[in-house]
């Protein structure tokens, strides 16, 4: 295994995310809070869009997996091979990218599009996945780590309020690569809960990193006391 890839083991990822229109999407603002993650603890971070990603590596030591969402809805997550390279450019160490099987919009496969970028580059490949399907595809396309990023926005799994975990079992059970648990893990007990059922490793993003919701979730348990 890649020594960058054995740094995360048993460790926590943040991803430091902000979303169009929301006011802390800055690229300093992002680096600020990945350096804050780092100093609580993160193994490495996840960033968004390639201002981020070379601020974020510039302000952490630790490795940034990078990503390029482009749009909203289908294959977003990086979805072509030019994305990739960009996100690699721009400094990423692990670029992650759709994992799924969906048809993509440069027409190229997971497999092709991981090929090029290990003859472009030497990125280190995350897949995001939907499903158990998706990761033994991803594996059979040569990526180097698997993730549970899309469960639930793929279409093949339902949308549990907390991680898949019939999923990350699955995933475990069926995978050789390492598996991030990443999605909708919300409290620290469902992060030790994730490793305890075999992950590799845990990425926390809105429930550390997305203020917004947060607040939200206050409330709406404070608006339900009153
Ligand atoms: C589905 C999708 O687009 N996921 C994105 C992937 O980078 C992010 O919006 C999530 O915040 C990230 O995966 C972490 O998950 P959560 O914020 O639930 O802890």
């Amino acid at each position: 295994m890649d020594p960058l890839i054995e740094s995360m083991r048993g460790g926590l990822v943040v991803s430091c995310q902000a979303y169009p229109g929301e006011p802390m999407r800055d690229p300093r603002t992002m680096a600020q809070v990945a350096a804050a993650v780092v100093e609580g603890g993160a193994a490495a971070v996840r960033a968004q869009g390639l201002q981020d990603v070379r601020e974020v590596v510039a302000a952490v030591d630790v490795p940034v997996i990078g990503l390029w969402k482009d749009g909203d809805d289908g294959v977003y997550i990086t979805p072509t091979l030019e994305h990739a390279l960009a996100v690699a450019d721009a400094g990423a160490q692990i670029v992650a990218l759709d994992g799924t099987r969906r048809p993509r919009p440069d027409g190229r496969t997971l497999a092709a599009t991981v090929a090029e970028l290990r003859e472009r580059t030497d990125v280190l490949v995350m897949a995001d996945c939907g499903s158990l399907e998706d990761a033994l595809e991803a594996e059979r396309a040569g990526v180097d780590i698997l993730g549970t990023t899309l469960a639930g926005y793929s279409g093949e799994r339902p949308r549990t309020p907390g991680p898949d975990y019939e999923l990350v079992d699955e995933m475990v059970g069926a995978c050789r690569l390492p598996v991030m648990v990443e999605g909708r893990v919300h409290s620290p007990a469902q992060a030790a809960e994730a490793l305890a059922r075999g992950a590799f490793a845990v990425c926390v993003g809105t429930a550390i990193t997305h203020p917004t919701t947060i607040t939200g979730w206050f409330a709406e348990a404070v608006a339900g006391a009153r």
